[in-house]
This record gives C-alpha cells, structure tokens and sequence, in this order.
C-alpha cells in the first residue's frame, strides 16, 4: 500500500473542507462533489487523501449538503461514462474516500442495486462487487468517522483508482 505520510501536501478545497491530501503518482483520482454535483477528473495521477488532519468544520458539518440532487439518470449516465471510458470490460478496484456522512455507502448502493437505500455510518469498510453494464468493479467503501480514517486507509490494497466523496 501506499504510504501516506510521505510526498507533497497541499490543501484541496472540496466542498467547502479544505483538507490535507499527499499525492502519489500512481494512477487517477475521480472527485465526486455532491455540493456542485459534479464529477472533477484529474488525469495526472492518482491522489490518496489523508484526512487525518481536522478540517475547520465539525466532521458532521464538513459536507453541509445542497438540496438533493435528482438521483437516477444524471447521474447514471455520469458514472456510465466514468466507468466506461477508463474500465472497459476489464475488472477494477475502486476505493471509495470521503468525510464521515459524505454519502460514500449511499453511493455505492445506488450502483449496486439502482436505488437509495437508508445507511447508518460505516464501522469498518462495505466491499461489494458492482455489475454494471459490461463492466465490473469491486468497490470499497471506507468509514469516514475520524477515528478509522488513518488505519484503513493505509492499510488498504492499492487501488486502481478512487473515488473522493
Ligand atoms: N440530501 C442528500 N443526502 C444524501 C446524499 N447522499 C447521501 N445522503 C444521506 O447522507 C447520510 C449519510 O450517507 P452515507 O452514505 O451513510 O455516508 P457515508 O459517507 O457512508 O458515511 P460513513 O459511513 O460514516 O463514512 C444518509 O442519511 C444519506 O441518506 C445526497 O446526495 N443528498
Ligand atoms: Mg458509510
């Protein structure tokens, strides 16, 4: 696994949570931001984030969230591009990283099953294998709450990308 402590830090403003995050270069980083609703893809290379370090916010506050989006097709049809243009048919790891309540295991539901279905936080990690259209992909989803963040994250397999919530 990567090591997390080493390489560059700067602040990334996600969702009004300026973070720390440490980049590795090792593959690609796919943002997904429910506040601006929209997916931000960097090519450069994958970035891991280290949220260890506290943001301003309280962490239930972190994401204060916009009106819900219309979930189902917007957003299908963005994942169905995502996926599409960098899987293929090929099998993929994804990890999924994000603040506690962020909305990470609700997400990885939706994939999975198509709909919304209610959560409670994540204690550990959900790994599920998610069919969809051609392409399948074992999806991790890491509890956000703080006092997890750290040892699973770097304990976690290295990944062929991550998506940042
Ligand atoms: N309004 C709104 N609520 C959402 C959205 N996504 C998730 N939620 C709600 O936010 C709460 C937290 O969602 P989870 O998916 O459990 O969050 P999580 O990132 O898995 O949280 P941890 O497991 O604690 O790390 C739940 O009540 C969800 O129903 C969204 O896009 N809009
Ligand atoms: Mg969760």
């Amino acid at each position: 696994p990567p090591d997390l402590r080493t390489k560059h830090s700067q602040p990334l403003q996600i969702a009004e949570a300026t973070l720390s995050y440490r980049r590795e270069e090792v593959g690609e980083i796919f943002v997904f931001s429910t506040r601006a609703r929209k997916l931000i893809r960097s090519r450069s290379s994958l970035t891991i984030v280290d949220l260890t370090t506290p943001s301003r916010h309280a962490p239930n506050e972190t994401l204060a969230r916009a009106p819900p989006p219309r979930r189902g097709a917007a957003m299908g049809i963005v994942f169905t591009r995502l996926f599409s243009s960098v899987f293929g048919n090929r099998e993929a790891r994804i990890l999924v990283l994000g603040l506690d309540n962020a909305g990470k295991t609700t997400i990885l539901y939706r994939l999975q099953m198509g709909e919304v279905v209610s959560t409670i936080p994540t204690i550990g990690f959900n790994v599920e294998t998610v069919q969809y259209n051609n392409i399948k992909f074992q999806v991790w989803d890491l509890g956000g709450q703080t006092s997890i963040r750290y040892i699973l994250y770097s304990e976690y397999p290295y990944p062929k990308s991550v998506i940042m919530m």
